[in-house]
């Protein structure tokens, strides 16, 4: 049933009544949740990915992202139950769907170029099956503007914007999390090209989202927010690890400076590490960076320079605690633990592990790795050999703040090792035990 011209509340009525057909674009760690999410709540979705094998294993009630506590059970339902299907047919999905939501990746590349295609691509797909009275929601997070430069892709269809209903809505959630956030931890965002859409696609998220939504003045503004959440967690992460490198130069513990400066409620410092990896931080940035014209970003430049230098500061941090025993770098057997880019995540996206460990062999280090989301083949891809134990390891990275490093039992790690020596990139680990075991133990922030 077409939505564009129905009030918040007959939207809310008719998905209930299972009349809405929603079409969601891009099937992975946001995509799949989102999906499931609207079948359960009463509408017929059809996935659609460019994976056949994603398709094959949604259409098998079987879910593929592994880190999503409760999405195998409601992909399971309601693949069963009829309300969730997936296809790779792109155009059929626009055909049978009265809305359709683009959740497919929006990256950079190594030099911080847009990397759009996939947007573009489907943009295309749903101009050759879009209906007067459709609705094309982006969720995916998007460089402010580009929802609006689908228009002319959109239009192809014969039907000029009005005739359908144009809007963003951001994924404010994160792998691990996306259906607690995508039913109510924050409210939705939603900017739309006119009162009707807005309207329309208010109804659709009040039904799912019980924090509600914030409708903004337009779709740039929505994009913007999202953008801006990104940014602003890039330029602080930044901020921590600049300040860390200054307490490391003048013996401070920056954790310590850090918590304490953190109990009054205008400081926010977040945690000096390796690195920013993912699909999300070290991208936004860049969003903002290649739009500016007359204006510089220079501080969300030069935080990202600040960022991506941490992998190398790891590796300064392994040569000074193995000079402190006469080691030299080259010949050591170095054994770095993570090489997914954050804890509880199997993915690789900018991951501080690549460049630390390209790093390490360059200085002639012999370099293992683990990572319990991983395998041996993982390690291989980058460039290091996969170990399982301890045995004649001269240094400890720790690259990734996996829970199963929290919990790494030290005392039996002392007995295994050839030279006691951690390098902590993610903090994880108790300073005093380490020590106490005679661990030279060095991390960010505290040199
Ligand atoms: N992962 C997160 O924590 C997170 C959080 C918030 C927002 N986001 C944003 O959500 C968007 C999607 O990210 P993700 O993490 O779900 O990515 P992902 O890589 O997990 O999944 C993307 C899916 O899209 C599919 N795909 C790629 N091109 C396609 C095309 N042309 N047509 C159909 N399907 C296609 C891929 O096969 C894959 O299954 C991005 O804009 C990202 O910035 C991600
Ligand atoms: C909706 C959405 O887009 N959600 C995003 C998602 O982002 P994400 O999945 O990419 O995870 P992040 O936690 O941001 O980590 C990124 C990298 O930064 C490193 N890091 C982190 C914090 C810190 O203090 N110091 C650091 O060095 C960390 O190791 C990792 O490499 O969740 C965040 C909430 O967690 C959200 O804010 C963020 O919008």
């Amino acid at each position: 049933m077409k939505l564009l011209g129905l009030n918040r509340e007959e939207v809310k009525r008719v998905f209930k009544e299972g009349k809405v057909t929603i079409a969601v674009y891009g099937l992975g760690k946001m995509g799949l949740p989102l999906a499931a999410v609207f079948a359960d709540h009463g509408a017929n979705v059809i996935g659609v990915d460019i994976n056949n094998n994603v398709v094959e294993a949604i259409n098998n009630g079987t879910n593929h992202i592994n880190e999503e506590p409760g999405l195998s059970e409601l992909v399971e339902k309601n693949v069963k139950a009829g309300r969730l299907k997936a296809t790779t047919d792109g155009v059929w999905a626009a055909k049978q769907a009265d809305v359709m939501i683009i959740l497919v990746p929006t990256l950079t590349d190594d030099r911080g170029n847009l990397k759009l295609d996939p947007v573009y691509d489907v943009a295309k797909k749903i101009s050759k099956g879009l209906e007067k009275g459709d609705i094309v929601i982006t969720e995916a997070t998007m460089p402010p503007g580009t929802t609006e430069s689908l228009i002319p892709i959109l239009e192809e269809s014969g039907l000029k914007l009005g005739e359908f209903g144009l809007a963003h809505a951001p994924e404010r959630t994160m792998t691990g999390t996306a259906i607690r956030d995508i039913t109510g931890q924050y409210p939705k965002i939603v900017g739309a090209s006119d009162e009707k859409t807005l309207e329309a696609v208010i109804g659709i998220y009040e039904t799912i989202n019980k924090k509600g939504v914030i409708p903004m003045s337009s779709i740039k503004a929505a994009e913007a927010v999202k953008v801006f959440e990104g940014v602003y967690r890039d330029v602080n992460i930044a901020l921590a690890n600049e300040l860390a490198l200054w307490c490391e130069e003048h013996s401070l513990d920056a954790l310590e400076v850090f918590r304490a400066a953190n109990t009054q409620p205008y400081c926010h410092l977040h945690m000096p590490g390796a690195g920013v990896g993912g699909h999300c931080i070290p991208v936004y940035p860049w969003f903002v960076i290649n739009l500016a014209k007359k204006t510089n970003p220079r501080l969300i430049k030069t935080a990202r320079e600040i960022n991506d230098s941490m992998p190398h500061h790891i590796v300064e941090l392994t040569i000074k605690a193995l000079n402190e025993i006469g080691k030299p770098l080259k010949g050591s057997n170095i054994l770095v633990l993570g090489l997914t880019f954050r804890g509880g995540v199997k993915e690789f996206m900018k991951a501080a592990a690549k460049p630390i460990i390209e790093e390490l062999k360059e200085w002639g280090a012999k370099v293992y790795a683990y990572d319990p989301l991983c395998t041996p083949k993982d390690a291989e891809r980058f460039g290091a050999e996969w170990k399982g134990d301890f045995k004649d390891v001269d240094a400890i990275i720790i690259t990734t703040d996996h829970r199963e490093f929290k919990a790494l039992d030290l005392g039996k790690i002392a007995k295994q090792v050839r030279n006691k020596v951690i390098i902590d990139g993610r903090n994880v680990l108790n300073v005093e035990k380490a020590k106490e075991l005679g661990f030279i133990y060095l991390r960010v922030g505290k040199g």
